[in-house]
């Protein structure tokens, strides 16, 4: 018996679980879990290196590579060439419907950042896939509402879950599989072949990467799974995420390792924001203002962005801009606002020679596709745009205190507010949420917890007076689960009991957590049933 499906076996689940599917993520398991473990290690004692006062810098044995001229990734895959509008969102199966029928030319089916991982959540994702493809989704809801797929759906890419992450209602020789490999296993396994049929392929976006050695791990996961699969190598293509600020020193040899199945680059902006406070929290000369203040012209962000169009065009790589987490709203004037900065947003990616970007919402792909024709017309791409003259160095990267702006009250009490609701949404099966107009996931709430934990640490001044104290910290937090009980039936106030409790573990605490995931996920999304599914 070397795996075992401990989570409840609903209808279906043993088409996505079948004795084959199970097989080929015992073999990925057997191949690369402890590859993944020894690279979590890696990131832990970067950290710690870090927390001592070293700062990143571009790798002094990798300089050959970014010196090189002369190599390219792979040419654009069918249903690849054209990205100027892609519209992200977990694949349930209503939001799997809308989004593929939005007008946006790619589709992040999102297994990480907007989908709370329930065992509920992670299968029925991969049997929405399948029939979407299948082209046997359409449905009618409860309230009589028609979804029936258009005649020219998005391309699928799906975004599998973070190296950090376990998949606990799979376990293999007693431990948990890892999740990235769980869930781009199961979608490889059901549906490449299906993708090449129809004239598409297994189109991957690589989440929360923190070095060129694990976007090595997944080009080996790919050559491993075509040659297990007999699926040509090379048919694979991944656009890797560049959200963290240790990526973002190694872009050249994240596309490198990548080669023969990239598809290019992401400027994930909420998980790099996260990823800076988490790495530097510690030092003073690194605390951000409030969350509203930390734009996309800010200089640090600038400097990333700028160095990942570069990176990018030189070598024949897609260029994908990020996520205004704006979205419309039924209030004209909230709405009529939320429009005009994802446009200025998208304008601002076009001119800089993004070849596409994220828009959260159906309601947001006319804006951005609008902002991209403007710029490419009837080319499918500016990868021509070299911007040779943008240099960006170490210190530009690292210029986060050059961030204008304040901490102050409300924006203190802003992420208490939002990381409460999002956790609250999140355990209840919602990984993505409207919270105060703005689209929150996974990544946005980390940076609420975390700016809270970071100003803790400094006592960070407030502009209207005071500091940021842990006493003042926990009033506002009564204050707003009292608010959100107020909302609520008598039911769900265990749900923002829990909600506040994940709040006071993440953000409160001497330590910083990694992830308010993995731990949170354990705790409370894991759901045994006796006896097992064995094999
Ligand atoms: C940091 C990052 O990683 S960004 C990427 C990860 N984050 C995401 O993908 C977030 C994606 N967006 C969403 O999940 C949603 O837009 C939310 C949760 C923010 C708001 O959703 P809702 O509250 O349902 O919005 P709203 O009521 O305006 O939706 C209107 C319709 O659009 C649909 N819709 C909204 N967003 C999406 C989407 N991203 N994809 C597909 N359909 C969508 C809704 O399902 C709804 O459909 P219906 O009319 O058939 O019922
Ligand atoms: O995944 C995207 C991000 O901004 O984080
Ligand atoms: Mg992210």
């Amino acid at each position: 018996m070397r795996v075992v499906v401990t989570g409840p076996m609903e209808d279906r689940f043993e088409e996505i679980l079948s004795p084959k599917a199970l097989d080929f993520l015992v073999a990925l398991d057997s191949e690369f879990a402890a590859r993944r473990v020894a690279l979590l290690d890696t990131r832990r004692a970067r950290r710690a290196r870090y927390a001592e006062g070293q700062l990143p810098e571009f790798l002094p044995g990798t300089a050959a590579i970014r010196a090189d001229p002369d190599w390219r990734v792979a040419p654009p895959a069918p249903g690849l060439l054209d990205r100027r509008v892609e519209i992200t969102g977990p694949p349930d199966r209503r939001m799997t419907v809308n989004a593929l029928n939005s007008g946006a030319r790619v589709w992040l089916a999102d297994f990480e950042d907007a989908l709370a991982p329930t065992w509920d959540n992670v299968v029925h994702g991969q049997l929405n896939l399948v029939d979407a493809i299948d082209r046997r989704i359409d449905f009618t809801d409860g309230r009589g509402r028609r979804y029936a797929l258009g005649d020219d759906p998005a391309t699928i890419v799906v975004r599998p879950r973070g190296w950090h992450l376990v998949e606990k209602h799979i376990v293999v020789d007693g431990r948990a599989v890892p999740a990235s490999l769980v869930d781009f296993g199961l979608y490889f396994f059901h549906c490449a072949q299906r993708q090449l049929d129809a004239g598409s392929g297994p189109y991957f976006y690589l989440p929360k990467l923190e070095d060129h050695r694990e976007a090595r791990l997944w080009n080996d996961v790919f050559g491993f799974a075509q040659n297990h699969l007999g699926i040509p190598q090379g048919t694979i293509r991944a656009t890797v995420l560049i959200e963290t600020i240790t990526a973002a020193f190694e872009m050249d040899e994240i596309l490198y390792e990548l080669r023969e199945h990239s598809a290019g680059l992401n400027a994930g902006r909420w998980d790099y924001i996260f990823s800076v406070i988490k790495n530097f929290g510690q030092r003073n000369d690194f605390v951000l203002p409030d969350r509203g203040d930390v734009t996309m012209t800010v200089p640090f962000l600038r400097a990333y962005t700028e160095l990942l169009v570069r990176t990018c065009h030189r070598r024949g790589a897609h260029a994908i801009g990020g996520m205004a987490a704006v979205i419309p709203s039924r209030d004209p004037k909230v709405n009529a606002a939320a429009i005009g900065k994802v446009r200025a947003d998208k304008e601002r990616e076009a001119a800089d020679g993004f070849d596409g970007s994220w828009v959260a919402h159906p309601g947001l792909v006319p804006v951005c596709r609008d902002a991209f024709d403007a710029v490419l017309g009837d080319r499918p791409h500016q990868l021509d745009r070299l911007r040779p003259e943008v240099t960006v160095g170490a210190d530009d990267l690292l210029a986060v205190d050059r961030t204008p702006g304040r901490v102050t009250g409300a924006g203190l009490r802003g992420n208490v507010a939002v990381a409460l609701r999002y956790f609250d949404a999140w355990l209840g099966g919602s990984g993505a949420a409207a919270i105060f107009d703005l689209m929150e996931d996974a990544a946005t709430a980390e940076i609420a917890r975390c700016q809270v934990w970071q100003w803790l640490q400094h006592a960070t001044p407030l502009a209207e007076g005071g500091r940021v104290t842990e006493e003042l910290v926990r009033s506002i937090l009564v204050e707003e689960v009292a608010t959100l009980n107020a909302e609520r039936s008598v039911e769900e106030r265990d749900r923002s009991t829990q909600a506040a409790e994940i709040f006071v573990r993440t953000a409160l605490g001497e330590e910083l957590p990694a992830f308010f995931t993995t731990e949170a996920y354990a705790r409370h999304l894991v759901t045994p049933v006796a006896p097992p599914l064995a094999r």
